[in-house]
């Protein structure tokens, strides 16, 4: 689609016509981050943080939520139709549509029967025309991610962006009104798609890398806000004012201000490098030192061969995980507990790494260990429902991660064969986390094949993203590794363990002295 664009020095006006204050901040151009916001004029320190004059005043009217896409819909009936024939899914679909339709409005070049301009139209063409997050990526920059935990979410975000946007197609093509103002290009004689799929992922992009959790109104875009870049070390902080919820800029507690300082604030403190990159198109260079806080998300899936897998997978409700984190400066010790679930520290001193995977203990258990499913019948004749049995008891609230009351793993550890069990759960994990250092190991070459005649299209700040996310999820990985295999180690030398394992033994080869007689009768 042809975007129309604006210069950035048209900003201050818009912001004007809009009743957005800049007080002592403007916005400028800043190296490697696009634009962003910086100090006009020096500013003392206040220690009272919620005293301070606000740095930057965005009216409550100008906030982009779901709840202000509804009003909008109130005075264009055509988009309330569109809305509820594609709508409604979540705040964030909602929002893009609403985005879909001021970007396909700014785009042409007379007045559309359909889509009612507002402050958004015009704001949209402020914004930069891509953005560095993985799913604007070419294919020879995504595989750089090859081995990453962005690997396989990468692919998973742009199939479901393809599914979003074929539904936006099927059903706004039926609707002659947006039949005309996303498909018919009237440049090119009615012929060709105005809007296209790249201009879906660009949105979807320009929402991730922009929208705020405000403390009231949620996930909502804040004009001019969004102006505002990340630092590990914020000047500023947004909030919603008591008065009247325009949203504000405020400096942090204590921190003074310096003419041309640029004012930054945190997109979250607690962000993987993998949730930077994917969200935000950049990684802070210090989330990939080797004793930094980091965490690493990775899918886990049941065995092939286990009947039961389904069943596991209903019960669990929810895509399984492995959670691998390493906090700096923090002291853990064997068995700490995160706040949702079952944590695996280990060792102590700073950087100590921790794993979790509620589903790994689900996976690893069966029917000789004492799990059942049983599909019970509701007796007022609703639908019946799965249920979990483990040693006879119904443990079906403790087994289901999407209910929030999952501890299977304290019912584990309470089994004779704890240890048996923890076993299997560490093997597994120290198994998926292995292969997944292997893949990381296969490097970002293609195919010698497969490269074009001119070379790699790579630009410098996807190589150097991809760069420090394979570092810091090597680092958490190799350390992950280690404390399993440790724990292995420990578990082997644990007397039921020993036990077990050397009944199993015998019990094979005398298996195996069977069959190899039953060969030798067969033979003979
Ligand atoms: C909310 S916008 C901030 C305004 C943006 N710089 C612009 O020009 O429109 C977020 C985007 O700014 C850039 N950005 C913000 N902080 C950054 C940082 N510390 N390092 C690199 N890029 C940053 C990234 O492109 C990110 O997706």
């Amino acid at each position: 689609m042809h975007r129309p664009t604006l210069p950035i020095e048209s900003l201050p006006m818009w912001a004007r016509l809009n009743n957005v204050s800049f007080h002592i901040v403007k916005l400028a151009h800043t190296t490697g981050k696009g634009y962003g916001v910086v100090c006009a004029q020096d500013r003392e320190p206040t220690d009272d943080a919620s005293a301070a004059a606000p740095l930057l005043t965005v009216p409550h009217a100008l906030v982009l939520n779901a709840a202000s896409v509804d009003e909008y819909a109130k005075e264009d009936i055509n988009f309330r139709q569109l809305l509820d024939a594609v709508g409604h899914r979540s705040p964030r679909a909602d929002t893009l549509l609403f985005l879909l339709v001021q970007t396909a409005l700014a785009s042409r070049s007379s007045p559309s029967p359909v889509g009612v301009s507002n402050p958004w139209t015009e704001y949209l063409q402020f914004l930069p025309a891509t953005v560095l997050v993985p799913t604007l990526w070419t294919e020879d920059e995504r595989l750089l991610l090859r081995g990453t935990s962005l690997e396989a979410a990468v692919d998973a975000k742009i199939s479901a962006l393809d599914a979003e946007f074929g539904l936006i197609v099927e059903k706004s093509s039926d609707v002659p009104c947006w039949r005309e103002l996303f498909w018919d290009d009237a440049s090119s004689g009615g012929t060709a798609a105005a809007v296209e799929f790249t201009d879906w992922i660009r949105l979807d992009a320009l929402y991730r890398s922009r929208c705020l959790e405000l403390p009231r109104a949620g996930e909502s875009m804040v004009p001019c806000i969004d102006m505002v870049n990340h630092s590990g070390t914020p000047s500023a902080y947004y909030d919603e004012s008591a008065r009247d919820d325009d949203v504000v800029l405020l400096p942090g507690p204590g921190v003074s201000l310096k003419q041309g300082d640029e004012v930054t604030i945190s997109y979250g403190e607690d962000k993987s490098a993998a949730e930077m990159l994917f969200s935000y198109g950049f990684i802070d260079p210090q989330h990939a030192a080797p004793t930094a806080s980091g965490s690493l998300v990775l899918p886990l899936s049941p065995f092939p061969d286990d009947p039961l897998a389904k069943a596991k997978l209903v019960a669990f409700g929810e895509a399984p995980k492995i959670h691998v984190a390493r906090d700096a400066g923090t002291t853990l010790t064997v068995t700490d507990r995160g706040e949702d679930g079952e944590e695996n520290g280990g060792g102590s001193g700073s950087g100590s790494i921790r794993w979790r995977s509620p589903f790994a203990y689900l996976m690893c258990v069966n029917e000789e260990d004492g799990l059942e499913f049983k599909v019970l019948q509701q007796t007022d004749g609703a639908r019946s429902r799965l249920r979990v049995f483990w040693l006879g008891e119904d443990v079906t609230d403790r087994t289901s991660a999407a209910g929030g009351g999952f501890d299977f793993e304290a019912l584990v550890g309470a089994h004779p064969m704890a240890a048996l069990l923890r076993l299997r759960v560490v093997t597994v994990v120290l198994e998926r986390l292995q292969a997944q250092l292997e893949r990381l190991g296969e490097g970002t070459e293609p195919d010698p094949a497969d490269v074009p005649s001119g070379g790699l299209q790579r630009r410098e700040e996807c190589v150097a993203a991809a760069a420090l996310l394979r570092q810091a999820e090597t680092g958490l990985l190799v350390q992950a590794v280690e404390k399993l295999e440790e724990e292995r180690s420990l578990l082997l030398t644990d007397q039921n363990v020993a036990a077990y394992l050397g009944l199993k033994e015998a019990a094979e080869s005398d298996l195996e002295c069977e069959e190899a007689s039953n060969e030798a009768e067969d033979f003979s």
